[in-house]
């Protein structure tokens, strides 16, 4: 049973690429960091290892670990890695987003950091990622002839798409700089942006220009929605008609009953919102009301490094809290697939990868 949660077929539809870094990695990058003198290594470590993380100290925190990963070959390692952890509890598709950096001391652009995280999709060797399905599916089966689709000796798969978060300290030239970029980037597995970043920080009205521009070009757009009370944005966001959108913590009356009119899919991240405070227990989270309403809904992580986490984990938190038995649960990961952002050739491989686990479920 303890297996199950990790052996099932799961599909995480929010997560942020420097939330997921390893521990490991994080305290290894400080040390090299403290060692040229660049930064006081015990002062990371104690952070980096510290365990009660309100919001506010979030953003802290974050702030520290874009000292320590904002270069090419950090982000393309990190990149790597998240992915290889995802694969390695058996998500099947991943929808990873980050911000695009500009750090002129690195040379670096939001481009050429893009182009980073692209090459760490590339470093993956330990499962076939696809990333681009146009233009790799190809690549990846020359690369591994023994692919084909009924060869008993098939590699694991990970299917792969891109977000682009637009930071909400940003200014609409920034985000609009964001937007160009994931258009120009569509070919590489981008299908949309995020809205995320500090809640209490800039204003709906600043990201609005590049958020709707993205939609009119075709990119489909997440917003963080209701992590601090703020009633105006949260209707002014649903009004938006985001593709989806994520967390949901501060909604009122009316915020629930225009999200559920107007059926936007919600990402739920369960640890995140215990550990943040921003909802104070599971028992009274709204995942259950959404879920008993039939109200679209995907259970993700969040930041599985900075909370400790993993998806398998927040599944098998959901399926304790709220007493979900394993066929809910495939239930649950499988119907994700209706409000991925990836096209149709990805949503028909992920229902056959589901329908034959869910025949081994009934027998
Ligand atoms: C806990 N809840 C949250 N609420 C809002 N934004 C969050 C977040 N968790 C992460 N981020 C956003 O993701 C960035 C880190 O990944 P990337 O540098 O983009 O890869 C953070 O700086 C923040 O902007
Ligand atoms: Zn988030």
């Amino acid at each position: 049973m303890e297996e199950w949660w990790k052996t099932m077929p799961k599909i995480e539809l929010h997560a942020h690429l420097n939330g997921s870094i390893r521990d490991s990695t994080l305290l290894e990058l400080a040390r090299e960091l403290g060692d040229k003198g660049t930064i006081v290594f015990s002062d990371f470590e104690q952070v980096i290892l510290k365990h009660d993380r309100s919001l506010v100290e979030v953003f802290k925190l974050f702030d520290l670990i874009h000292l320590i990963t904002t270069d090419h070959k950090t982000v393309t390692k990190i990149t790597k890695e998240v992915v290889e952890d995802f694969a390695a509890e058996n998500v099947v598709y991943l929808e990873l987003r980050t911000t695009p950096k500009r750090n002129d001391s690195k040379g670096m652009s939001k481009e050429s950091y893009m182009q980073a995280v692209v090459e760490g999709l590339r470093a993956v060797n330990n499962v076939d990622v696809d990333f681009a399905h146009k233009l790799d599916a190809e690549a990846i089966e020359n690369s591994h002839p023994a692919n084909d689709r009924n060869s008993e000796s098939r590699r694991k798969k990970i299917c792969v798409r891109l977000l682009l978060s637009i930071d909400r300290r940003e200014s609409t030239e920034a985000a609009m700089e964001t937007v160009k970029l994931a258009l120009q980037m569509k070919d590489l597995g981008v299908v949309g942006i995020d809205l995320s970043g500090n809640p209490v920080i800039g204003e709906w009205q600043t990201f609005l220009p590049a958020l709707k521009f993205a939609k009119e070009q075709g990119l489909s757009v997440t917003l963080h929605s209701g992590e601090v009370p703020n009633s105006e944005e949260v209707h002014a966001m649903l009004d938006f008609l985001p593709g989806r959108i994520g967390h949901a913590c501060y909604f009122e009356e009316d915020h629930w009953r225009k999200l559920k009119s107007f059926k936007i899919p919600v990402e739920i991240c369960l640890t995140s919102n215990i550990r943040t405070e921003t909802i104070p227990s599971l028992d009274v989270h709204h995942f259950a009301d959404l879920y008993n309403s039939e109200h679209p809904v995907s259970l993700c992580t969040d930041d599985m490094g900075v909370f400790s986490t993993s998806l398998s984990h927040e599944y098998r938190l959901a399926a304790s809290a709220y007493g979900l038995g394993m066929k809910e649960m495939h239930t649950l990961a499988r119907d994700a697939i209706n409000f991925i952002f990836a096209g149709n050739d990805a949503k028909e491989e992920l229902k056959e990868i589901f329908a034959s686990v869910s025949k081994e479920l009934k027998a």
